[in-house]
C-alpha cells in the first residue's frame, strides 16, 4: 500500500495561554522515517500524541490512514515510545513482552524482538530491576511488538550509551528497511542524520524547515571557515565568529568563497585556512537564530 499513513492539517493546540502548537501541517507517505527536530519546548512531544491519540487537537485534524487516531482500530497500527516510559515493574521483561503481545492478532513473538533489538539475556530480571538504558531500550522493543505499520519514537535513544543506540539505531532501520513508516524526535542531531530521511524543525510550535538531511543543511548554506591570524576586520556575511583556546578563529557565513576572498582583499595575513560544512546542529541553530532575529 502507498500513499500517505498520517497526516496532521491545520493543527493547532494550546495548554492555557501557551501554544504548543501553531497551524502545523505535515504530511507523511508510507514507508518514510521522518525525524522531528527542535529545540526543548517546540511542540514536537506535542505533536507526538496528537497522532498517537493521546490528545486532541484544538483546531485542525490529525489522521491516521484518513481516519482519527482515537479510534481502536488505529490504535492497532501505531506503535509508540512515549518520552517517559511506564513498565510495570514488578513484571519480568518476558512477561511484559507477552502482556504487550497479546494485545495483538499476530504479535512478534517476544525472543525476536529481544533479538532484533539487543535484549537477549534479560527476559527473566524485572523490569525494576533494570538499569535506565535497558529500561528504554525495552520500550523501544515493545513499540513494535504488534507489527505496526508506523511507530512514533519520542526520543528513544536518551540516556543510552553509544553501543545501546547503535543497536537500537539496527532495530528501527530493519523495521523501516520493510517498509515501515518511522517519526522520530531527537536532540541527538547525529541520530536524525544517520536515520532520517527527512527531517522536519519544528520551533515555536510551527514548522519552520522540511527536507532532506542535506538540503536542510544547504538551507541554512553555513560553511564554517578557521584560520589562524591577528585582530580580524569587520566582514562582511559572517553570521557569527567565535575563537578557541588557541587562539584560532572559526567563521560562520553562508558565502566561504566571497568571506576568503574579503580577507584577502583586506590584507589579513592568515594561515592554516580550513573551510569545512556544518553539522545539522549548526544549520539548525543558525536556522532558528535567524528566525528569531527575523522577527525581532
Ligand atoms: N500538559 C501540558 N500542560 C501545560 N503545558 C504543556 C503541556 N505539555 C506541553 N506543554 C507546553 O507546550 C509546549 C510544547 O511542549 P512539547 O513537550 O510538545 O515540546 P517538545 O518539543 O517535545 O520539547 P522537549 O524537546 O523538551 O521534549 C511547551 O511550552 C510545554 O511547556
Amino acid at each position: 500500500m502507498t500513499g500517505l499513513i498520517a497526516r496532521a492539517a491545520g493543527v493547532s493546540r494550546r495548554y492555557g495561554d501557551i501554544v504548543a502548537l501553531d497551524h502545523v501541517d505535515l504530511d507523511i507517505p508510507r514507508g518514510q522515517l521522518v525525524g522531528l527536530l527542535g529545540p526543548n519546548g517546540a511542540g514536537k512531544s506535542t505533536l507526538i500524541n496528537l497522532f498517537v491519540g493521546l490528545r486532541r487537537p484544538d483546531d485542525g485534524r490529525v489522521e491516521i490512514r484518513g481516519r482519527n487516531p482515537m479510534t481502536p482500530a488505529t490504535r492497532r497500527i501505531v506503535g509508540v515510545t512515549p518520552q517517559e516510559t511506564g513498565l510495570p515493574l514488578s513484571l519480568r521483561v518476558g512477561e511484559t513482552a507477552r502482556l504487550v503481545a497479546a494485545h495483538f492478532a499476530d504479535p512478534v513473538p517476544p525472543a525476536e524482538l529481544f533479538e532484533r533489538f539487543g535484549l537477549t539475556g534479560i527476559e527473566g530480571r524485572q523490569c525494576g530491576s533494570l538499569s535506565g538504558g535497558q529500561k528504554r531500550r525495552l520500550a523501544v522493543a515493545l513499540a513494535f511488538a504488534g507489527r505496526p505499520e508506523i511507530v512514533f519514537l519520542d526520543e528513544p535513544t536518551t540516556g543510552l550509551d553509544v553501543d545501546a543506540r547503535h543497536h537500537l539505531w539496527e532495530g528501527i532501520r530493519a523495521f523501516h528497511a520493510e517498509g515501515g513508516t518511522v517519526v522520530l524526535t531527537s536532540h541527538y542531531l547525529d541520530e536524525v542524520e544517520a536515520l532520517a530521511e527527512r527531517v522536519v524543525v519544528i520551533d515555536h510550535g510551527r514548522v519552520i524547515r522540511d527536507g532532506s538531511t542535506a538540503e536542510i543543511r544547504d538551507v541554512a548554506g553555513m560553511r564554517r571557515v578557521s584560520l589562524t591570524a591577528g585582530e580580524l576586520p569587520a566582514l562582511p556575511g559572517v553570521v557569527s565568529a567565535a575563537s578557541d583556546d588557541t587562539g584560532r578563529a572559526h567563521l560562520m557565513t553562508t558565502d566561504a568563497d566571497a568571506l576568503v576572498r574579503e580577507l584577502v582583499t583586506a590584507g589579513v595575513p592568515f594561515r592554516d585556512l580550513e573551510v569545512r560544512s556544518t553539522s545539522l546542529e549548526d544549520a539548525f541553530l543558525a536556522m532558528t537564530a535567524n528566525d528569531h532575529r527575523s522577527l525581532a
